[in-house]
């Protein structure tokens, strides 16, 4: 579970989140969406200590953030924003691998992770391949592997389908899919509804700092209206 309350994020003059109240529970799928600027990214890097609050807390299974950064780190897995700017190794496996092995883990265990997060989004015994070689949407299943490998409770996936052509697209939006069907908390950020509302069970909006609707995919679109938001087609 994660438990945001009132929190406040300011930079230097400007107030990014506004008092923004939100619970995201286990094995939930939650789509977050909002123009631009509306505080979504800031919010997220909240979950798992990347900033600290002006106000207001954020609790991960009911430990203050800030009190435990190493097990927010552990239970809010994040894959941010290009994710191809962010490998740490040349080929699939290695990268990986980064996480668990600085976790100081066994290397059996260490090999169970990659094996099991590569089997997750697919791309089983590709772990020798060079990332460079891979296409966008390999990539991001690569930096959701990653991201796995830490056996997260909550993935968060900032913009996970920017630049994504629709194969791809559809393919990371299968694998977020399976993966809530085993048990694991989704969020995805996007400014983009296509697709991804069927499968969640609730959107949050946010604008200007604040969540503006917060609800069930169906009743929530109907109050789009207005919000600068692209509606699902
Ligand atoms: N490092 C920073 N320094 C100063 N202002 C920032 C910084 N990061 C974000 N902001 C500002 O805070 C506000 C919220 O930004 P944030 O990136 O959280 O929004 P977002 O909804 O994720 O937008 P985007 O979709 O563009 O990533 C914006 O006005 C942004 O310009």
């Amino acid at each position: 579970m994660i438990d945001v309350s009132g929190l406040v994020h300011r930079y230097g003059e400007a107030t990014a989140l506004d008092g923004v109240d939100l619970g995201i529970d286990d094995g939930e799928f939650v789509v977050l969406a909002g123009a631009n600027g509306s505080g979504k990214t800031t919010l997220v890097r909240h979950w798992n200590g990347l900033l600290d609050p002006d106000a207001g807390t954020v609790r991960v299974n009911g430990t203050r953030v800030d009190e435990d950064l190493v097990a927010a780190r552990t239970a809010v897995g994040m894959v941010f924003q290009e994710p191809r700017d962010g490998f740490v190794a040349a080929t699939v496996g290695r990268d990986v691998a980064f996480g668990p092995e600085n976790l100081g883990l066994p290397r059996r265990e260490v090999d169970e992770r990659v094996a099991d997060a590569l089997d997750a989004v697919n791309l089983t015994g590709r772990g020798d391949e060079r990332i460079d070689a891979l296409s966008g949407g390999e990539r991001e299943r690569v930096a959701i592997a990653g991201a796995l490998a830490m056996r997260p409770d909550h993935l968060v996936l900032d913009e996970p389908f920017t630049g994504l052509d629709a194969p791809a697209r559809g393919s990371v939006l299968e694998r977020l899919c399976a993966l809530h069907d085993a048990g694991t908390s989704v969020v995805v950020v996007t400014h983009d509804l296509r697709d991804v509302l069927a499968p969640a069970d609730r959107l949050v909006v946010m604008s200007d700092g604040s969540v503006v609707v917060n609800d069930a995919p169906g009743a929530a679109v109907k109050r789009l209206a207005g919000l600068p938001v692209e509606r699902p087609c």
